[in-house]
């Protein structure tokens, strides 16, 4: 058996994750034999002999003896130059980096086929849960219907403080970048952009369909109000940041990210902490749900882990699904039934509802509940940035046949 020699990328909280559990497992048959980072001097938890260390892309590249490249750095555009170089040279590359990829995957789908090479990236999305390999392999059918949870690790740990432990929302944020869950820039992981970056690579392995992460709605939980968790409670709901990838009928699919009102009855409700949860349905199954810590150096590690195995058996992705003759086709051409609340902005002079459910007004914020088609919210997504308005998405079922 050959073995995995890897050209590491990254020495932070995965990379640090994935020295430990290269170390610890015993068939890996892989050794890190160099390691690439911004700071060689930097001082880091895990201790690595200094001599592993460079700042030079290029002593991993050129490096005859390295068969693989690990990439898990937090710079989107430095990983995207990294992973097309080595690909280019016909080094596979096993990465987690969910920006970079949701960004360029049809580009990088195109090298690793004209390449004959293999990129690997179950880490990317939903950390320890084996989301892409499954869905690449296991559901390698048109009967899948909806993919749909939560699948950022930050943004669950802090509702769960917020929601479960009544700790201000600061100080839950504080503590899932203490923790290593948060992005190096949070206001990914709170503003729903990792989330969605995920969303759009799930979509490739579970329809196979690209959507560029710009024309998909993405809210986040970063207004969130007390007064949101008060009428959560009231309803007996949680509020949970969900990403959905939905059939809507034969030939249409749509996806989104926003938060949501979740009843006791779905699994997501009891999705607490940095933990994901996801939940596949289909045409004969119904429903399925897989459940694992979504963020964190070791859950990431082992995730990458799985990946570099898979390579010593020379696994690569397929995208069989890209070469279905009938792919059902993206449409914002939805209506959602959404819970704005609001204080100063005025939501329904920007928004324009097609039908009011209920509205409430009072001095400390208000609310309206209604009907709305999700490319209004699409296009009205820039007039709500920087405003004191919270989004929630009221579950309604799709599935209308056409
Ligand atoms: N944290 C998590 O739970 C998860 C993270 N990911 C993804 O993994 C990747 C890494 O995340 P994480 O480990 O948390 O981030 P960290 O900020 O902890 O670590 C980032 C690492 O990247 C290195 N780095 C940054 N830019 C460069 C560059 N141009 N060349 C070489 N090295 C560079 C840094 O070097 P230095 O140390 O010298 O500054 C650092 O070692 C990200 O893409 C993230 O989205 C995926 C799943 C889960
Ligand atoms: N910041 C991400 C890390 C894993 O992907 C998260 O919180 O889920």
């Amino acid at each position: 058996m050959t073995k995995i020699k890897i050209g590491l990328f990254g020495f932070g909280v995965v990379g640090q994750g994935i020295y430990e559990v290269v170390r610890k497992s015993k068939n890996a048959h892989a050794e890190i034999v160099k390691i690439c980072v911004r700071d060689p001097k930097k001082p880091r938890k895990t201790e690595a002999d200094p001599s592993l260390f460079t700042t030079s892309v290029d002593e991993i590249l050129d490096n005859p003896n390295i068969n693989l490249v690990v990439e898990v750095i937090d710079d989107a555009r430095a990983a995207y130059d990294i992973v097309k170089r080595a690909l280019l040279r016909g080094i596979p590359v096993v990465s987690g980096n969910k920006t970079m990829l949701a960004r360029n995957l049809p580009e990088l789908i195109d090298i690793q086929k004209t390449r004959n090479v293999a990129l690997l990236y179950d880490a990317s999305s939903c950390g320890s849960i084996p989301v892409i390999r499954n869905l690449e392999e296991y559901y390698d059918n048109d009967l899948l219907l909806e993919v749909k949870g939560i699948l950022n690790g930050s943004s669950n740990y802090i509702l769960s403080r917020v929601f479960d432990h009544k700790d201000s929302y600061a100080n839950a944020l504080a503590q899932a970048q203490a923790l290593g869950f948060a992005e190096s820039d949070p206001s990914f992981d709170i503003e729903g952009y990792d989330s969605l970056f995920k969303l759009v690579i799930i979509t490739v392995h579970a329809l196979g369909t690209y959507v560029a992460p710009d024309r998909i709605f993405t809210y986040g939980i970063s207004t969130i109000h007390d007064s949101d968790i008060r009428y959560a409670r009231e309803k007996n709901v949680k509020i949970k940041l969900v990403a959905q990838v939905v059939k809507v009928s034969d030939r249409h699919f749509t996806m989104f990210v926003m938060p949501e009102f979740v009843t006791p009855s779905k699994y997501i409700y009891s999705v607490d902490d940095e933990y994901n949860g996801v939940v596949i349905r289909g045409e004969c199954y119904d429903r399925q749900f897989m459940f694992g810590k979504g963020a964190g150096s070791l859950p990431t590690a082992s995730s990458i882990l799985s990946d570099i195995m898979a390579r010593l058996n020379n696994y690569r992705y397929e995208y069989k699904k890209m070469n279905y003759i009938e792919k059902p086709d993206y449409t914002t051409d939805i209506t959602l039934k959404i819970y704005a609340r609001y204080k100063e902005t005025e939501v329904q002079k920007i928004l324009n509802f097609s039908k009011i459910h209920e509205q409430f007004t009072s001095e400390e914020s208000n609310y309206v509940i209604g009907d709305i088609l999700l490319s209004e919210l699409i296009e009205k997504r820039s007039q709500l940035s920087g405003k004191d308005v919270f989004l929630a998405n009221i579950p309604i079922f799709f599935l209308n046949r056409d």
